[in-house]
Parts: C-alpha cells; structure tokens; sequence
C-alpha cells in the first residue's frame, strides 16, 4: 500500500491535547497517542510569508486501532495575532544544518487567506502534488460550475463530524476530518442525485482527492450552499416547545399536537415524500438487490454484534437484550427483501427546509462504521427507522432539557411528547408510502432497524451526551 505522503516536520508534541478538544476529533474518551505526522501536499500562494499544506496526523489508540485526521494548514513565518483561536503550534522546518526557519501553524479553515488558495485549486485542473507518479492532490471542479474567485470565506459555525467552510453564500467545502481510504459516499451519493436534478440535495459542485494509483483518500467536498434553509432539528423542536407553551396556556394545561398552532404534521409528509423519492433515485442508478438467506444471518449477526457491543459499554441496556435478540431473530425468517444504496445515518439534523421544500444532506452514512460497510446496499427503512427515532428524540428533549422539574408538570408534558412523537411519525411514514399499509415484511424490518438505532443512540449518548443517555433507553423500555 502506498505510504501517505511525506514527513511532516509538524511536530507530534502537544498534537494529542489539541485533538482531544477538537470538535471534530472522534477518539474522545478512548487511550490514543499521535505517532505521526505526514504532509500529502501543498497548494501554490503568492504570498511570500504564507504556506498553504494538508498534514495527516496518524492516531494509534491503545487498544490497537488506528485512524488518520485531516489538518489543512496555514503556515505562517510570523505569529498572525487576527488567528490566535486557530493556532496550533510552531516548529523549525529547515532542515538540519540550515539557518531556522520557524512556522506557526494555523487551522487553515479559519484563514481567508489559505482558503483562498483553496479555492483557487478547484479552478485549476493540475494535479499539485510533491511526489511521484499519479500522487498527487486533485481537485475536481464539476462541468458547468462556476465559481467566484471573489467569493471570501468563512468558517461554518454549527454542530457537526466535520469542518465546513462557506464561500460567499453559493458554496460549502466540507473538509473532512477523519480519513479513510476509498470512494467517500458524500461525494459518490450526492454526485448521482446531482445528475439525477433531485431537487431534495444541494447540488454537488466538485471534490479533493489525493489521487494515488491505489485507492484515493478523498479530502473535501464542494456543494451548493442552501441559503434559504433551516434545520429540520430546529423545526421540529419549536414545534414541540410551541405545543408545550400553548397547553400551558390553555385553561386545563392540556392539548393534543394536532391543535396546536405550531404542528408540524404536514411537513413530516412532505419529508417523508422527499425521502422516498430520494430512495427511488438511488435504487434506479445503483440498482437493488434482494437480501439471501446468508444476507439476512449477515444482518441478523451485525444487529445482534452491536447490541453485544453495546451492552458492554452501556450496561443499563442488558435488560432488553433477550427482547432485542428475539426481535432480530425474527428476521430469519424473511430473506428476499430489497436492499439498494441508502443515506444510512438519516436524523433530522441530516435535513434542511428551504423555500424549494425539503433536502437532505450527509450521505457519508454512520461514522462508527468502516467504509467499505457504509457502502453497501441496504434496506431503505434503516433510513426510515432512523428519521422515526429523531422524532421521538425531538419531543424527548425538550421534556428533558427544557420542562421544569415540577413532577405533574413534566408528567403531562411527558404525555404531550409523545403524541407529537407519535403524530409526526405517522406523517412522516404516510408521506414515505403514499398512504400504503406497511406489509407485515416491512412492518418487521422497520421495528428491527428502529431497535438496532436506538441501541446506536444509547452508546453515541453515553460517549457524547451521558445526560440524553435517557432518550434511547426510554424508547427501547416502551418497545417492549
Ligand atoms: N448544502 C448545505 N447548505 C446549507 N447548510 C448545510 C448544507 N449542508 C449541510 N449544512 C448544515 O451543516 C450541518 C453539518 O453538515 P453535515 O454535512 O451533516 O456535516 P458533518 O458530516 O460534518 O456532520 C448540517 O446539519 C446543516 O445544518
Ligand atoms: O454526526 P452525525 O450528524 O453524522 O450523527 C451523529 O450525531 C447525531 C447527534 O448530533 C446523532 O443523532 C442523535 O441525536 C439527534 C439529536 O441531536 C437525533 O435527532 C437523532 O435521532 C439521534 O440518533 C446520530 O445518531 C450520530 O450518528
């Protein structure tokens, strides 16, 4: 396998606190040492003081495992005081025996300067690369796209895996953090749907690769910026503080989510469309496959593993084991089922409003999850199951985090939430059929893949957020 890139002279000192309290870093709370540090390119800048490079830092964790993180660079001969939050260290890069030649480096997302360059690498059609061969750094600009070499960045400033760039208010680089070798399915996914004219995506406009005669490892994405949109996570949860408020307000305390002002049924349908038909477009370019007798083991097996997994890191979840083991169980009996390309980590915070209607975005699948796994066909309610979890979630935590601590209070709302629950999800499933009943295949698939991500939300809280642990633990006690 080819080596990645060069040594970096970035030293591996003080690396691992940085990564530790990077957002974006996914070791947190596991034993991990930097072992290395690797540099995989360099873009050209006219400006003399400035070196614009793209370092690999190799994590080596203590129980074996091993993972590469991206940091694009900004490389300045002298400390850059406007970038004091962005800093990360200093070192000498002359080689031994030369006069020092000292750099501070900064986290290039948060320098125009750098980004600039950046940006000027998706409209130049050179391999730049510092080493052999096809090695190289590639941007791919996609036919058509124009972009202003005007157009001025800045950091985009919500949750998220990633680090996100927005160019004037057209463009957004996803530069991805953790890096694994092979086609990334954000790029791959949104590239199909893009010449598809879904209109539920934003539209791919090119990607980075550092393109070596093995597989490449892609680095960044290029996609329309959607302007207009809000976070179907934000809706939902005015939605559900809307119909807290207006209960209270009610002369009994009490109200069902349909009457109240804010309901957000008739967008659940509409996503619950959006997402079919973003379904339909997959299965039509990458086709579909009927999930084998040794499919079904396969699936059975991996719900079965993770929930093994699970209980040893979260063992409050033991007690549902038997239920759970007996629900995926009943898969055995159901081979033949289609499976096709999916979005594979679908919540609502995966989703944005915008004036044109609905889209979905993130089609990288499960982080937790190796690649080659995110890949593969799978069945279309696992997307299904995991936008009636965020629902559930939604209503949830705002009882959680918001209601006050009075008992009667909370019980109501309680009660509340989980009719909001209950009819959001209902919308949502009529949007995604047409109004069709499920058939009793479906109906047993859903409940598997609702189960399987719920026991994924309880590890994700207790690593991420131990006080939402709660949520998903609820859920799988109401499933019986
Ligand atoms: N094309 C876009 N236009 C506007 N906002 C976007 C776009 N894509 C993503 N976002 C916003 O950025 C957030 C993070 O994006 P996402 O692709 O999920 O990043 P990550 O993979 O790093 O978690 C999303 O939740 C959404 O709010
Ligand atoms: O980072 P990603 O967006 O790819 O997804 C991870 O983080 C999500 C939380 O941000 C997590 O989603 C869980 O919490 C959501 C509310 O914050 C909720 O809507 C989802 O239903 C729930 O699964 C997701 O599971 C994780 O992969």
């Amino acid at each position: 396998m080819t080596s990645i890139g060069t040594p970096s002279p970035l030293p591996t000192t003080g690396l691992a606190d940085y990564l530790a309290t990077a957002r974006w870093f996914g070791g947190k709370g596991r034993d991990f040492e930097v072992t290395w540090v690797t540099r995989i390119g360099e873009l050209p800048t006219a400006q003399p003081d400035l070196r614009v490079v793209i370092d690999v830092v190799h994590v080596h964790y203590v129980d074996g495992d091993t993972e590469l993180y991206q940091l694009p660079l900004a490389l300045y001969s002298q400390p850059q005081e406007n970038l004091g939050h962005a800093f990360i260290s200093w070192h000498n890069e002359a080689p031994e025996g030369e006069p020092e030649q000292w750099r501070h480096a900064y986290d290039a997302i948060h320098d125009r300067a750098a980004m600039a360059c950046w940006l000027a690498g998706f409209q130049s059609t050179d391999v730049i690369g510092a080493g052999t061969g096809a090695i190289g750094l590639q941007f791919h600009l996609e036919p058509g796209c124009e972009l202003s070499s005007e157009a001025q960045s800045s950091p985009f400033t919500g949750e998220q895996s990633n680090s996100s760039v927005m160019f004037g208010d057209d463009a957004l680089l996803k530069i991805f953090r953790k890096l694994t070798r092979g086609m990334n399915p954000d790029i791959e996914v949104l590239d199909v749907l893009t010449q598809d004219h879904s209109e539920h995506v934003a539209r791919l406009y090119g990607w980075l690769s550092w393109d070596t005669e093995e597989e490449p490892l892609q680095l960044a994405i290029l996609q329309q910026f959607l302007k207009t949109a809000s976070d179907g996570w934000e809706l939902a949860l005015t939605s559900v503080r809307n119909l807290f408020a207006e209960a209270a307000w009610s002369a009994e305390g009490e109200m069902d989510a349909n009457q109240a002002g804010g309901d957000f049924a008739d967008e659940a349908y509409r996503l619950g469309a959006a997402l079919a038909s973003v379904h339909r477009a997959l299965a039509e370019h990458f086709g579909t496959t009927e999930r084998t007798a040794e499919g079904v083991a396969e699936l059975i097996a991996r719900m079965r593993g993770r929930l093994a997994e699970a209980v040893v890191a979260v063992p409050e979840l033991a007690e549902f084991a038997p239920g759970l083991t007996e629900l995926y169980q009943g898969l055995a009996t159901l081979p033949g089922t289609p499976t096709q390309r999916i979005h594979g980590d679908l919540h609502l915070g995966q989703t944005l409003r915008t004036v044109n209607g609905w889209k979905l975005v993130d089609f990288e699948g499960e982080p937790a999850k190796p690649l080659p796994q995110r890949r593969q066909p799978d069945s279309r309610w696992r997307d299904v199951a995991g936008m009636l979890r965020s629902f559930d979630y939604a209503a949830h935590s705002v009882v959680m985090t918001e209601v006050s601590a009075d008992l009667s209070d909370e019980g109501e709302r309680e009660l509340q939430a989980t009719g909001w629950a209950a009819r959001n999800q209902q919308a949502f499933l009529d949007g995604y059929t047409e109004e069709q009943e499920l058939t009793p295949t479906e109906s047993a698939l859903l409940a598997a893949y609702v189960a399987d991500k719920a026991v994924y939300e309880a590890v994700y809280e207790a690593r991420n957020r131990p006080s939402w642990l709660g949520i998903p633990l609820a859920a799988l006690g109401r499933l019986g």
